[in-house]
Formats: structure tokens, sequence, C-alpha cells
């Protein structure tokens, strides 16, 4: 990278949306939309995209042709996730929140991914140590539009780092802000798209033997039997009290993710298969085979927070393992938010 060469940029993406791509060093890069403090993109040194969107794979290939002005025009044509307001981007890393599914009153998998959110210029002071550039901060409030259907005040703080070594980092800071002394109770996700070469080549290492919410069964409890899980038919489980380590190992590209996470104790793995896929608008027939996604969540048991208190659920994506790392640390975050200029 030259050193004009700038590690945030901030400008224009698909359907004219405000984007932010984050560059490091060695080449790697992300892509940021402020519209659902969305994370679109995430690819290594070699360029490779991580994060599985919606018919990116026609993009990419057309846009190593140069042929930027005809991609634009087929993206816009082929192009499922559709990056059109008030529709949720298909792919990538969508922040399920205060809601995930639909358990509760509000849209499938709460508001938080359908809103516009800012670039926060004055975060309060972060408490990991980090020599980081290439980083965004981005802040999403309740509106008096959203406080009808959730009647809730809060600060939902997200930073987005990208690492020297092409680590990805989310950090997600929500803080009560009620003024009427009620709490708030919320489940979370980071519903995370990652990019396999062939869905029945994959194997998801870490779930074996746990016990899991079967959503294609009226959420009934199963346990999980076998060595590890592969995919040969739709999956939609939440899987309890998992381990801080989840492996999805991509065996054609021989690559493997690493999902690191500490606090955020479920972990949500879901995979429409080939007729579920036909009746999602947003995705192509066949795109399933290139998906997977694995969400660090808290589901079961929901995340009640006081007026004043906040909680932060950190994720870290190491590109050179493909490590994702989630974390709810909500006793020092507290800590940390007394302690901080805003707190
Ligand atoms: O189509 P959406 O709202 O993005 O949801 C996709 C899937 O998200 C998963 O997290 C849920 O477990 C699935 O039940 C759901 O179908």
């Amino acid at each position: 990278m030259s050193e004009e060469t700038k590690y945030v940029e901030l400008c224009k993406g698909i359907n004219g949306l405000d984007k932010i791509i984050l560059r490091e060093v060695r080449g790697c890069s992300a892509e940021v939309y402020l519209f659902g403090g969305h994370v679109t993109s995430w690819k290594n040194e070699h360029g490779e995209e991580l994060l599985f969107v919606s018919n990116k794979n026609v993009r990419r290939i057309l846009e190593s042709n140069h042929t930027l002005i005809l991609v634009e025009l087929l993206v816009k044509l082929l192009q499922k996730a559709i990056f059109k307001p008030p529709k949720a981007i298909r792919g990538g890393i969508p922040i399920c929140f205060p809601q995930f599914s639909n358990l509760g009153s509000l849209e499938q998998h709460g508001f938080a991914r359908t809103r516009f959110w800012t670039i926060d210029n004055d975060p309060p002071p972060f408490p990991t140590n980090s020599s980081n550039k290439a980083f965004i901060d981005l802040i999403l409030k309740h509106s008096e539009e959203d406080v009808k259907i959730w009647p809730h005040r809060y600060e939902f703080r997200l930073r987005i780092t990208l690492g020297p070594g092409g680590d990805l980092m989310l950090t997600s800071r929500i803080r009560n802000t009620n003024t009427d002394g009620k709490s708030f109770t919320f489940t979370f996700a980071y519903h995370t798209y990652f990019h396999v070469t062939d869905i029945s080549e994959v194997r998801v290492e870490g779930l074996e033997t746990l016990d899991y919410l079967d959503n294609l069964k009226n959420r009934e409890r199963f346990t999980e039997q076998g060595d590890a899980i592969v995919f040969e038919s739709e999956v939609d489980k939440v899987y309890l009290s998992t381990p801080t380590k989840i492996a999805i190992l991509d065996h054609e590209r021989k690559r493997t993710f690493e999902l690191r996470k500490d606090g955020l104790p479920d972990a949500v793995v879901w995979n429409p298969w080939d007729k579920k896929a036909k009746a999602i608008p947003d995705l192509g027939d066949d795109e399933y085979k290139h998906m997977l996604c694995v969400e660090a969540a808290c589901v079961e048991k929901p995340i009640t927070l006081k007026p004043d208190r906040a909680c932060m659920m950190p994720l870290l994506y190491s590109c050179s393992f493909r490590i994702a790392y989630f974390v709810l640390l909500v006793d020092s975050c507290q800590y940390f938010w007394r302690q901080g200029s805003k707190g």
C-alpha cells in the first residue's frame, strides 16, 4: 500500500449508499455500509472474498476484467442482494438487534440491520489497547419512530477494525439510555455469512454432542450426535452453551475459518438448502451452495440491561487462520463505561 493509500475511505457503494472501505498494508480490505451498519466484504491479502453476499461472485469475476461501468450495470441487473432500504442486505454480517429471528413482536431479526447508522466521531475510549489504523466507529440510537415499536432508548456503538494482518474485528457496545428507570431485554446475533466453495464439502467442528433448538421443528431441543457437522439438507439450529472456539473447514479451498467467542453463549447454524433458497427472493437458486451462516448469538437467555448499563460484544476475524472472535463482557464493560469519559 502506498503512503497515500487511505486506511479508511468513505465513498458511495451500490445504489449510492454510503460505504466505508478499510484497507491494510498487505492488501486486506473490508467494506461496511452505513445502511444496517453492515459489513459486506472482507478480503484477504490475495483479494479473496471471505464473506458471502448474494451474487458477489458475478461482480468479482467481472471486476477482474476492469470493465467497471459494465460491472455496475450488470451488478444491478444480476445482483440478488438488494442493497435497497428498507430490505436488509442478504449476506455479509447483518446485526440482529434487539431481536433474533421472530422471538418477539418486532420484525424478523430486529430493526438494527435495516436502519441507517452514522459515523461516530466521538466514541468513548476503547478498552482494548490497539495500534490499528483501519477502523471505523458507527452508532445507532433509538428514533422516535422506533420507540413506538420498541419502547426503549439505547446507544449501539459498533467499531469495525481491520488489523494489520487482516483480522476483522467487530465490537458492539450497547447501552441502555432509558430515562424512566426501565431495564430492557434483547436477543442478538452477528449473522455472519461465510463464503464457502461447496457446502457439501464443509465441516463444522466444536458443536458436536451439544444441545440445540431446531428451528425447523418448532425449536424443539435435541442433542447433536457425531463427530462434526456436515451439510446435506436444510439446517437451522441454535446450539446452546457452545464452546469459545468453532471451526468451519472448507475442504475444497483448504481454508479454515476459526470462530472464537466468549460471553455469547449460543451459535446459530443456518443454510437454507435448495427449496428454501428458491423461496428467498434476494438469494439465487444455487447460492446456498456457497454460503454458510455460523452466528455468534445470544438467543436462549436474553440479555437484560439496566438503565445506564452497557454490554460489549466484540468479534474478531483473523485473515491468516480466518478466525472469528465473539465476546460478551457485560461486567467488565460496565466497569469500562463507568471509567470512560461518557460513563
Ligand atoms: O431471511 P432472514 O430474515 O435474513 O433470515 C435468514 C435466517 O436467519 C437465521 O439466523 C435464522 O435462524 C433462520 O430461521 C432465517 O431463515
